[in-house]
């Protein structure tokens, strides 16, 4: 179903009746970094490298510089119409903007935690908006125990494993322009929420909404009545797309690479997958993608993506190969 949606991004026949979306190959989206006015130095692409990250360096290039132009363009275009709306309000027009919230959806594994640390430092790198700070939506997770009680717990990452009423007052809250606003944060090591511990957001200029479910629409409420999403505070949004078999030989690929660090921490959860063969690691951790992400990615996370303001559609290598822009 993902590879050949109706009108997949940039697909070689051009259809020729109108869409909503601006469809461009890879080379037509990168030859847009020559109207990029901040292009990255030696010293900036070696910091970039720094996050730790395996990103390809002509990837940063081609793809993030003319991406972090883009949402630069939308963030002064926000200012510039709450100038305007502050106009029309008068006596009362806010005073002070709010943080532009930008949220990085798609499949476990598909490198939106990648994407989201790289455009929070190139974001940053603009003077107009130097704070951008980051969250992920793992901290919204129900605790362990709350999980293994509603027996949920191989349903890890889907729509009902997270507390979705605190994450959109979460986002709620930022977008209300509040001083200071915490979520709550999630241990990968120990594959749950850690207790007594809060993340803080203080009105930053850009916030970055990272998770599989942020494009989800809210459930109606017990009266069937439709209510606000999370997505509905959004000013922009990144859909991270790529085949499923992909994304299976990245998730497979990251467990391997973790079983030979991360997880050698004896407090890891996942401590015994280092006690057993590779073999036998990879069998649990292609079960997990059989039973758990992939279906997740086909019934909630795909369907989504049509909502996203732009859909980066990557290739085996992780590289960008299509974009599909929304037409405004
Ligand atoms: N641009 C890239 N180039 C090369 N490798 C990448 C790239 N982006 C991500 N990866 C690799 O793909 C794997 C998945 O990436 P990442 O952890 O960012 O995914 P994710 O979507 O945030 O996953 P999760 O939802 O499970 O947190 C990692 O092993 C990462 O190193
Ligand atoms: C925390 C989530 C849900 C999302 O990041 C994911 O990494 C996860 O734990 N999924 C459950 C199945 C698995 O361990 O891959």
């Amino acid at each position: 179903m993902l590879s050949s949606p109706p009108s997949a991004p940039g697909q070689p026949h051009r259809r020729t009746e109108p869409t909503p979306y601006v469809d461009l190959t890879r080379a037509e989206w990168s030859a847009l970094r020559d109207k990029t006015p901040l292009p990255l130095t030696a010293e900036e692409l070696e910091r970039l490298r720094g996050l730790g990250d395996v990103i390809d360096l002509d990837e940063v290039r081609d793809i993030y510089l003319p991406l972090s132009r883009l949402l630069n363009l939308y963030v002064n275009a926000t200012d510039d119409l709450r100038g305007s709306l502050n106009t029309f309000l008068g006596e009362q027009g806010t005073q002070h903007g709010t943080p532009f919230v930008i949220g990085v959806a798609g499949s476990v594994a598909v490198g939106k935690s990648t994407v989201s640390r790289l455009l929070r430092a190139m974001l940053a790198r603009w003077p107009e908006h130097p704070r951008v700070e980051l969250v992920t939506t793992d901290g919204f997770l129900l605790p362990l125990k709350e999980l293994k009680a509603r027996g949920l717990t191989s349903r890890k990452g889907f729509p009902e494993s997270y507390d979705r009423r605190a994450l959109t007052r979460f986002v709620a809250d930022v977008k209300a322009g509040k001083e200071e606003v915490t979520a709550p944060v999630y241990s990968h090591l120990v594959y749950d929420i850690v207790p007594d511990q809060r993340l803080t957001v203080r009105r930053p200029d850009i916030l970055i909404v990272e998770g599989l479910n942020v494009l989800q629409p809210a459930l109606p409420g017990k009266d069937g009545r439709t209510r606000v999403g999370l997505a509905d505070y959004f000013d922009f949004s990144v859909y991270v797309d790529a085949r499923p078999e992909d994304v299976e030989g990245w998730y497979l690929n990251r467990f391997k690479k973790l079983r030979q660090t991360a997880f050698q921490n004896p407090d890891s959860y996942f401590h015994r997958h280092t006690l057993v063969s590779e073999e036998e690691a990879l069998e649990y951790a292609r079960t997990m993608w059989h039973t758990v992400n992939k279906p997740n990615l086909l019934q909630n996370v795909a369907p989504t993506r049509g909502r996203a303001t732009l859909v980066l559609r990557k290739g085996p290598d992780h590289k960008v190969q299509r974009l599909r822009l929304r037409k405004l």
